[in-house]
């Protein structure tokens, strides 16, 4: 995540480009401090005193590290779940590198928002202080790719079937049902990591979710709904799938706004690309699709009953035509694991 350029220069530019947050007697609290390079920052940017709290021995590299930048006086590292850390007083600012893969996926923004909850003044500022959620409609070979994994591991499992009938007196049939649908669950319905191609964008992308770090409670956060539109911008391609992202903004708050607003995206990139990259649904078949057509799409994500970090989405999409034909509807349980 250090090495992270994309990251690393929208924190420093937010923090650098608008010091009078930090600048002053103000107090600042890094939630998640990792390296203490928030922390360090916030610190050089002027701030009177900084909380760094660390759940992970972690915390024993940021202190060695905020000691060899002489910020000791001002740095004060705290081994300790934000959750059950006492701080001596409230601060100005929170600060939090939270977001997961697409935003939400092993997201500690939960964390974030009881540390809000508990230390930060009335007139305090998130960084950042608002996130949005994007999916667009995709091509990818990637599609044929895990269609063909799906078929191979199926082939596989029924030549295993004929030997252990013939060789060993065996009939495993009766579990080629739950095997095929753990083999569907695992190719063609969980949710991959990918590093798309502006070009494999096929439609125009829409927002799916908008969040105002100062106000979200976690109930606002557990449940992703939106019903959207996107218009095919390609002539004769492939629908594949959708491809979903997230971009978090700086603005400070309305009554003290941010003299620089500074944007972290992780939308497709030729030369920005992030670690976070993008979190590809697959449709199988693909569709084909064509300029003017339009997508209708209904998605609802929602944290997995076993894990909270982990989450599943149910993903509904017709297409129009642009002659106003219907194509039949596709409706699919994605898993975000
Ligand atoms: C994504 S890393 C960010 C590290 C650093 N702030 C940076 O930007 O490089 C998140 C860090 O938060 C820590 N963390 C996660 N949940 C936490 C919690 N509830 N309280 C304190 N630290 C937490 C993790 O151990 C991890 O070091």
């Amino acid at each position: 995540m250090l090495s992270d350029r994309v990251r690393m220069d929208a924190y420093y530019n937010a923090i650098f480009e608008n010091k009078h947050h930090f600048r002053g007697k103000k107090a600042v609290l890094d939630v998640g401090t990792g390296s203490g390079i928030l922390a360090i920052w916030s610190a050089q940017a002027g701030a009177r005193k900084v909380y760094a709290v660390e759940a992970t021995k972690m915390s024993e590299h940021a202190r060695e590290l905020v000691k060899a930048n002489n910020l000791q006086d001002i740095v004060e590292v705290i081994e300790g779940s934000v959750e059950d850390v006492t701080l001596p007083e409230k601060v100005d600012v929170i600060i939090s590198e939270w977001m997961g893969y697409f935003l939400l996926r092993e997201s500690m923004f939960d964390s974030v928002i009881s540390a809000r909850d508990r230390w930060l003044k009335p007139t305090g500022v998130m960084y950042p202080s608002h996130a949005r959620m994007w999916m667009a409609p995709i091509r990818s070979g990637l599609v044929d790719q895990k269609k063909n994994d799906y078929e191979g591991s199926m082939n596989d499992w029924l030549c295993f079937v004929n030997e252990t009938k013939n060789d060993y007196g065996v009939d495993m049939s009766v579990l080629t049902k739950p095997f095929s649908e753990e083999q569907r669950k695992y190719y063609l319905q969980t949710s991959l990591w990918n590093n798309l191609h502006p070009h494999q964008v096929v439609g125009t992308a829409a927002i799916i979710k908008e969040i105002d770090c100062l106000t979200a409670t976690v109930d606002d956060i557990c449940e992703v709904r939106s019903n959207f539109s996107s218009s095919i911008l390609i002539e004769n391609t492939r629908l594949c799938g959708f491809g979903g992202w997230f971009d978090v903004h700086f603005r400070g708050r309305s009554d003290n706004p941010a003299q620089q607003e500074i944007e972290l995206t992780t939308a497709p990139s030729l030369d920005s690309s992030t670690h976070w990259g993008q979190q590809v649904f697959l449709l199988h078949p693909p569709f084909r699709t064509s300029e003017g057509d339009d997508v209708n799409v209904s998605f609802l994500m929602n944290r997995s009953k076993e894990n909270h970090r982990l989450m599943e989405v149910d993903l509904g999409c017709e297409i129009r035509q642009s002659s106003g034909k219907l194509l039949p509807l596709f409706k699919n349980k994605f898993y975000i694991e």
